[in-house]
């Protein structure tokens, strides 16, 4: 098993990572500081994977929570639910909350913990490829709203993550495929070795290949627990981890949340991205191609809904998050490796950008070699 820290001081929290985490009941008692814990999870993982934690607290009152299972549950209205649910169990401060699932479990989890009686521990346990590598550290929690996705949340980090390799033996394709979207972004935007030896190792990890899985996994996971000790609240550095999200989570919400995944709209949006750096001069065609490529590899999308006009994707992104005194602000790959926070795209470059969606021929991303 590995170790990793996400150094904040007197927040900092351990990442433990590989095969078995789920058995190290040392490792659980550690980061428990409190007699009460909550397991909160959904109808899906729930069958799965709660009994094998409910053997780790044999030690504590313990309680769960089975919540009903999408991204179209990531709701106020959940959150709600869970509050409930805490209340009638008579949960006080002294009670910890622990998410055992994908990133909708962790983001509600999370927010509910940063919210309930203003504030309790939890702990990530996260059991898909995306949690395990992004959403489970660093601390954003949220819910959507129905205009705009995580628009209502908080950071606020976890006492531990505990990151079960074995769990990713009974994910669905779709949602490996799907975490694979976030693991590339890291390539792109901070690491150009990590992002090569991705290109050779595309294949090893879609076949759950462990040794493959484990380094992936801790790498991203290193990326992020470095970026987040550098700038914790998305101040500047933290903002690259966004790569594509600004016209990703504009497809989510538009499509309707849950009908395309996250990880699918942010491969779109990633590409999208690239586009509009090479329209704009900053990256070369052959670089644009090398991302398409992989992301074809991992077996996600090239392209955004066809049938998503113009109008729609400014609908949704001028409520983005990153928008500063009223101007989009974009993450732009500026190589392999690299990418900066840009408030210059023009509604052309954007127009011409999603035009090439609406062609829905993605041929054009190969022609350049
Ligand atoms: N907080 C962050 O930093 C951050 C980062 C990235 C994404 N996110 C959020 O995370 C969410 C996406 O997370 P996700 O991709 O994990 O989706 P998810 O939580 O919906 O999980 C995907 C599906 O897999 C099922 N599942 C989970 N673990 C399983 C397992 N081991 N075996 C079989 N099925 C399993 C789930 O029940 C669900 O049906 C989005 O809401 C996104 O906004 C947050
Ligand atoms: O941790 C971050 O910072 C990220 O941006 C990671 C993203 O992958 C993730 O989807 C995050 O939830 C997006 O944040 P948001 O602030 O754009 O809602
Ligand atoms: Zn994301």
């Amino acid at each position: 098993m590995e170790r990793l820290t996400v150094e904040l001081g007197e927040r900092s929290y351990p990442i433990y990572i590989g095969e078995g985490v789920l058995t190290q009941a040392e490792q659980f008692k550690s980061a428990i500081t409190t007699n009460k814990v909550v397991v909160i999870s959904n109808d899906t993982v729930a069958p799965l994977y709660l009994q094998r934690v409910t053997a780790l607290l044999q030690d504590y009152e313990f309680d769960s929570i089975i919540l009903s299972d999408g991204e179209q549950f990531k709701t106020l209205d959940t959150l709600n639910e869970i509050f409930t649910a805490l209340l009638r169990e008579n949960c006080g401060r002294d009670t910890t909350l622990i998410a055992l699932g994908g990133g909708v479990i962790g983001d509600m989890v999370g927010f509910a913990a940063a919210c309930y009686q203003r504030g309790i521990p939890f702990i990530q346990i996260p059991t898909t490829m995306l949690s395990q590598v992004d959403s489970s550290v660093g601390g954003k929690t949220a819910v959507n709203h129905p205009l705009g996705k995580n628009m209502i949340g908080a950071f606020y980090q976890p006492n531990a993550v505990f990151i079960d390799t074995d769990c990713l033996a009974t994910l669905p394709r779709r949602e490996l495929a799907a975490g694979m979207a976030e693991v590339i972004k890291y390539g792109i935007i901070y690491d150009a070795n990590f992002f090569t030896w991705l290109e050779d190792n595309i294949t090893a990890l879609m076949a759950l290949d462990q040794t493959a899985l484990k380094y992936a996994i801790y790498r991203c996971c290193e990326i992020k627990a470095e970026i987040v000790a550098i700038d914790e609240k998305e101040h500047g550095l933290r903002a690259l981890l966004n790569l594509g999200h600004t016209y990703g989570h504009a497809i989510e919400a538009e499509m309707g949340y849950g009908v395309w995944l996250h990880g699918e709209a942010v491969a779109a949006g990633m590409i999208m991205a690239a586009q509009t750096s090479a329209l704009m001069g900053l990256l070369t065609a052959s670089q644009v191609t090398r991302i398409a490529a992989l992301i074809k590899a991992a077996e996600l999308p090239l392209l955004a809904p066809a049938e998503m006009s113009f109008d729609a994707f400014m609908q949704h992104m001028k409520r983005d998050k990153k928008v500063l005194n009223g101007q989009l602000r974009f993450i732009l790959p500026t190589s392999i490796g690299s990418a900066e926070v840009l408030s210059t795209v023009t509604e052309n470059t954007l127009r011409d950008v999603v035009n090439f969606h609406n062609q829905a021929d993605p041929s054009a991303l190969f022609s350049s070699n």
